[in-house]
C-alpha cells in the first residue's frame, strides 16, 4: 500500500469531491437500507390486518404512508447512488489525467540515453495500462470498498439485534464468497495481463506490416507476414478462451452463493418464525439484507485483487517518475551564445553498447565559419553534433561554446541556439507550414516562405494542390526524401540559429541543389557557426576547415585544397567522386 501513498496529493486536489462522494455513499446506503425497513414494516402491518386487530381503513391508510416512504427512499437511495458515481469516479477520472500529464511531463524531461534504454512499448504502458490500472482503484475500487464498508456497518449489527442466530447462519457463505472472488479476480487478472501482451504485439506487428508494406510487396512476402499474424492472432485467441474460461466462473459462482445464502435464511429463518423465535417481517428483511449485502461482499475480493494490480503499476509509476534526467540544467541565468565552438580532448563512450565513438577528439571553430567533417560511416560524426547539443554528455574532456564549458551554459539557451536537422529528418502529421514553423512558433507566413526559398524546397511546395498547408502523413510520407530533408533544413533556419548543425542531411537532393542551400545558407547569416556532417566533397569543399574522423579519432584536418594534397581518405574520396561526376 505504500506505493499508493503517492496518490495522496491528487486526493488532496479533488478533497471536497470526494467528500461530498462519500457523504453520498452513506446517504445512498442509509436509504437503501430504509426500503428494507419499509418493506418490513409494510409485511408487519398486513400480518396485524390478517389477525384483524386493524379496521380496512386504518390499514389503508397504514400501508398508504408505508408506501409513500418507501417511494421516497428508493428515489433518494437512487438519486445518492448517481450523485456517489459523479463525485467518485468522475474524481478518478481527474486524477486519471493528472497523472498521464505528469507523466508526459517526465517523458519530455528525460534525457535521449533512457529512450534508448527502454523499447517504446513499455513507456506507452506506463501512460495507458498502469495509468488504468490506478484509476481503477482511485475510483471504482474505493467507491465499492467504502459502499461495502458503510453497509457492513449499518446492516450486520441491526441483524444481529433483530435475529443473531439466524445473522450468523446466513452470514457464513459470505466469507467463502469473497475469498474465492478474490482467487478467481487474481486469475482473471493474470490471464487479461496475457491477453494485453499479445494485443500489443498484434498491434506492433500491424504496424509494421503497414509501415513496411513497400519492402513486403517488392520481396513478395506477403504469405509471409500473413502467416506470421495468423499464429500470433491463434495465439491471441487461445488466451482469450483461457480468460473467458475463467470469467466464466464468476456469476455463476456468485449465484450460487446467494443461493445458498437465501437458502439457509429461508430453512433457517421459516423454522424459527414456525417456532415462534422470530417475525415474518424478519424472515422478509434477512432475504433483502442478504442479497443486498452479496456484491459488495464479493467487491471485497475484487477490489483486493484491483489494489494489488494498482501497486503494481504505481510502484511502476513512482521509479519512472523519480528518474533524474542524465542531463540537467544547472545555470537559471540567461547565456546568450555568439558561436565560437571549441572540442578539447574529448572522447565519448555510449553507455548502452560500450561503443567509444570518439577519443580524445580536439578543433576549434571560430564564430560565423563553416566546418565540414567527413569519414566512414560508424565514425562518430553523427556522436560530435548529438555533443554539442547536450543530448548526451561528454564521458571526458571539455566542449567550450565561447570559452565557457558547455555544461556551464543555460542548456535551454544552449539548445534555442541550435538549428540542428538530423539524419533521418521527422516530419510530423500536420501541414508543411506547421512543420516548418516547429522551429518558430510565432513565425509570419513570410517568414515560412523565406526560409523554404533558403531551403530551395519552396517550388516544390508550391507546386502541391494545397501548397504549404498540405498535409503530411505519419513521418511525411507525401514528400520524397529530398524534400522531407529540405524542409527539414527550412525548420532548422527559421528558428535564426546562431549554430546550425547538418547531420548528411543533403544526401538525398542533387548536387547542384545542395550547393544553393549551402550557398544560402551562407547569404542568410554570416554570423551563424556550420557544421556539416557529410559523406560528399561536394558539402564539404568550400567549408573553412575540415575534419576526417576514422574510429573516432581525427586523421587529418584541413581545407580541401591541403587535403586533395594530402594522401589519405579526404584525396580517395575526392578522386572517387570526381571519376563519378565525369561518368
Ligand atoms: N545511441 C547510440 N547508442 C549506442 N551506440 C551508438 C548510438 N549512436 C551511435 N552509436 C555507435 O557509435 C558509433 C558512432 O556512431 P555515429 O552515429 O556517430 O557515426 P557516424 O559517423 O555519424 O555514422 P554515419 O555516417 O553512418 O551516420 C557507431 O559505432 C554507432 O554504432
Amino acid at each position: 500500500m505504500n506505493a499508493l501513498k503517492t496518490l495522496n496529493k491528487y486526493f488532496l486536489r479533488y478533497k471536497w469531491r470526494l467528500i461530498f462522494g462519500i457523504i453520498s455513499i452513506i446517504a445512498a446506503r442509509f436509504f437503501a437500507v430504509t426500503v428494507v425497513k419499509m418493506v418490513g414494516n409494510s409485511v408487519k402491518v398486513i400480518e396485524v390486518y390478517l389477525k384483524n386487530e386493524m379496521t380496512p381503513l386504518q390499514f389503508e391508510s397504514e400501508l398508504k404512508q408505508l408506501l409513500l416512504l418507501l417511494l421516497g427512499a428508493v428515489l433518494l437511495s437512487g438519486f445518492f447512488t448517481f450523485a456517489m458515481r459523479q463525485l467518485i469516479i468522475v474524481v478518478s477520472r481527474y486524477i486519471e489525467a493528472d497523472l498521464k500529464d505528469d507523466i508526459y511531463a517526465q517523458y519530455q524531461k528525460l534525457s535521449l540515453g533512457f529512450y534508448k534504454k527502454n523499447r517504446t512499448g513499455d513507456l506507452m504502458n506506463r501512460i495507458s495500462e498502469d495509468v488504468g490500472k490506478v484509476r481503477m482503484y482511485v475510483g471504482p475500487a474505493i467507491m465499492y470498498m467504502l459502499t461495502a464498508l458503510v453497509l457492513f456497518a449499518t446492516v450486520i449489527p441491526y441483524m444481529y439485534s433483530t435475529a443473531p442466530s439466524l445473522t450468523l447462519y446466513t452470514l457464513v457463505p459470505l466469507p467463502i464468497l469473497s475469498v474465492a472472488i478474490y482467487k478467481l479476480s487474481r486469475e482473471i487478472h493474470k490471464r487479461s495481463t496475457i491477453v494485453q501482451e499479445y494485443l500489443s504485439k498484434l498491434t506492433t506487428f500491424t504496424q509494421e506490416s503497414f509501415s513496411g508494406i513497400s519492402v513486403i510487396k517488392a520481396y513478395t512476402l506477403e504469405g509471409y507476414t500473413h502467416e506470421g499474424f495468423t499464429d500470433l492472432s491463434d495465439d491471441s485467441k487461445d488466451k482469450n478462451l483461457d480468460l473467458v474460461k475463467v470469467q466464466a466462473f464468476f456469476f455463476p459462482l456468485m449465484i450460487g452463493l446467494i443461493g445458498a445464502s437465501n437458502l439457509l435464511v429461508i430453512y433457517i429463518g421459516g423454522n424459527q418464525y414456525i417456532n415462534g423465535k422470530i417475525q415474518l417481517e424478519t424472515v422478509i428483511e434477512f432475504i433483502m439484507f442478504v442479497n443486498m449485502l452479496t456484491w459488495p461482499v464479493a467487491t471485497v475480493g475484487w477490489v483486493t485483487s484491483i489494489i494489488k494490480a494498482a501497486e503494481a503499476s504505481q510502484i511502476r509509476i513512482n521509479e519512472f517518475l523519480k528518474i533524474e534526467p542524465e542531463i540537467q540544467n544547472t545555470v537559471e541565468t540567461e547565456t546568450p551564445i555568439e558561436g565560437k565552438i571549441a572540442f578539447k580532448n574529448v572522447s565519448f563512450t555510449y553507455e548502452d553498447t560500450n561503443i567509444t565513438a570518439l577519443k580524445n577528439i580536439s578543433f576549434s571553430i571560430e564564430k560565423g565559419k563553416t566546418l565540414a567533417i567527413i569519414g566512414r560511416t560508424g565514425s562518430g560524426k553523427s556522436t560530435i553534433l548529438e555533443l554539442i547539443g547536450r543530448l548526451y554528455d561528454v564521458t571526458s574532456g571539455e566542449i567550450q561554446i565561447d570559452e565557457t564549458p558547455i555544461q556551464k551554459l543555460n542548456l535551454n539557451d544552449l539548445r534555442a541556439a541550435i538549428g540542428y536537422v538530423p539524419q533521418d529528418a521527422f516530419l510530423f502529421s500536420d501541414s508543411i507550414k506547421e512543420n516548418i514553423k516547429f522551429g518558430a512558433p510565432n513565425a509570419t507566413d513570410e517568414e515560412v516562405i523565406t526560409y523554404a526559398k533558403a531551403a530551395v524546397v519552396h517550388e516544390n511546395i508550391i507546386d502541391f494542390k494545397e501548397g504549404y498547408n498540405t498535409i503530411l502523413g505519419e513521418r511525411g510520407i507525401t514528400l520524397s526524401g529530398g524534400q522531407k530533408q529540405r524542409v527539414s533544413i527550412a525548420r532548422a533556419l527559421i528558428s535564426k540559429p546562431k549554430l546550425i548543425l547538418l547531420d548528411d542531411c543533403l544526401s538525398a537532393v542533387d548536387t547542384e541543389t545542395e550547393e544553393q542551400i549551402l550557398e544560402s545558407l551562407h547569404q542568410i547569416n554570416e554570423d551563424t557557426t556550420t557544421i556539416i556532417v557529410s559523406h560528399r566533397i561536394s558539402s564539404a569543399k568550400n567549408a573553412d576547415q575540415i575534419l576526417i574522423l576514422n574510429e573516432g579519432e581525427i586523421t587529418q584536418q584541413g581545407t580541401h585544397n591541403q587535403l586533395v594534397k594530402e594522401e589519405g581518405y579526404y584525396k580517395e574520396l575526392y578522386l572517387k567522386q570526381l571519376d563519378q561526376k565525369e561518368m
